[in-house]
């Protein structure tokens, strides 16, 4: 299923949707956190979506509880850690780690510049211990408003040259795009890449706004775009890379069911598309399962499987140079 000659790279994955249900536990414990459950087995159901969630919202409230232990910079660092270690587990070659710094800082008033060295601390600890290649993602979480993200972009770019690239993130219908457009502005005068979380619980404006306004040359799931034929020319004309997560879609009722997610209809329209985690833990996913479920439930032919492989490599925030040392690390 997956081809061993092509790296398997991960380009959608919250750092801070994949913290373990045990360090929830025991960072629980340790800070004397009251938590929703008296032990492991029984904390799960409260991180990890059981079935499907009615909405994108709903599914996001499963993260809170992975930020609410997060009550000094050793937790968050120990979370980056893990991640490190859990992209190696999964079997992955080269990924980009997203997180909101604001959204790991809230709950403890911990300093919004120190999560996020906190986050390159830990990740530079877990990439000296385990080959891998990882890069960092910085996310605006949209949810909390202007200007929030103003601040959390503050502590981003004050560690610019950590980052490959910066993300909106949160309650796309609630908080358009457009809102954040000098934010973005920002962003690329910082010589950034922007991707953005558009077409997932709004429609193909949404990704226009996200391209057009904000700059984005990558787009979290983008589900919506098929029922716009203008916007699949201009995704494919330009290169637009759609990072999708189809099991997340499925979580946050995005598609109804895996049989009507519209991938092969990217695919077939020559899309750069890839496959995705989004937020394993909360899923309670890895990237080998996405694999899977692209075969038997959305019907790529290994072939196809092969091609969206190395879309993931194509799309990567990495350079030409490094892109071909990915390529070649696998031949
Ligand atoms: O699937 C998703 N769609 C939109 N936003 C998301 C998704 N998963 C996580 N976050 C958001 O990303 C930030 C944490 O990294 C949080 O703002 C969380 O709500
Ligand atoms: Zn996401």
């Amino acid at each position: 299923m997956i081809n061993p000659s092509i790296p398997l790279v991960d380009l959608h994955r919250h750092l801070d949707g994949n913290v373990r249900v045990k360090t929830i536990w025991e960072l629980g414990l340790q800070h004397g956190i009251t938590l929703p459950a008296d032990s492991i087995e029984t904390l799960a159901p409260f991180v990890q979506i059981q079935g499907k969630e009615t909405d994108l919202i709903a599914f996001l409230k499963k993260l809170d509880w992975m930020v609410a232990v997060l009550a000094d910079l050793d937790a968050v660092k120990r979370v980056a850690y893990e991640n490190v270690v859990d992209a190696k587990l999964s079997g992955l070659d080269y990924a980009e780690l997203r997180f909101s710094p604001y959204y790991m800082a809230m709950n403890h008033n911990l300093p919004i510049e120190g999560v996020v060295e906190a986050v390159i601390d830990g990740v530079k600890a877990g990439v000296k211990e385990h080959a891998v290649k990882i890069n960092l993602i910085g996310i605006m979480s949209r949810s909390f408003g202007q200007d929030k993200c103003r601040l959390e972009l503050e502590g981003l770019l004050a560690h610019r040259d950590a980052l490959v690239g910066v993300d909106l993130a949160g309650d796309e219908r609630g908080f358009p795009g457009d809102l954040f457009t000098e934010h973005f502005k920002r962003v690329r005068d910082a010589g950034l890449q922007i991707t953005a979380h558009a077409g997932e619980a709004d429609g193909p404006e949404s990704m226009w706004q996200a391209i057009k306004v904000l700059g984005a040359t990558r787009i979290g799931h983008g589900v919506n775009a098929i029922s716009d034929p203008k916007l699949m020319e201009y995704l494919v004309k330009h290169g637009i890379g759609i990072e999708s997560c189809p099991t997340s879609n499925l979580h946050t009722s995005t598609v109804a069911d895996y049989g009507v997610h519209p991938f092969s209809t990217f695919l077939d329209a020559g899309v750069l598309i890839g496959l995705n985690t989004d937020d394993p833990g909360v899923s309670n996913i890895d990237i080998n399962h996405e694999y899977r479920i692209a075969k038997s439930e959305l019907g790529l032919t290994d072939e196809q499987l092969a091609q969206v492989q190395r879309n993931g490599v194509d799309m990567a925030f990495i350079s030409d140079s490094e892109r071909k040392a990915l390529y070649a690390s696998k031949l």
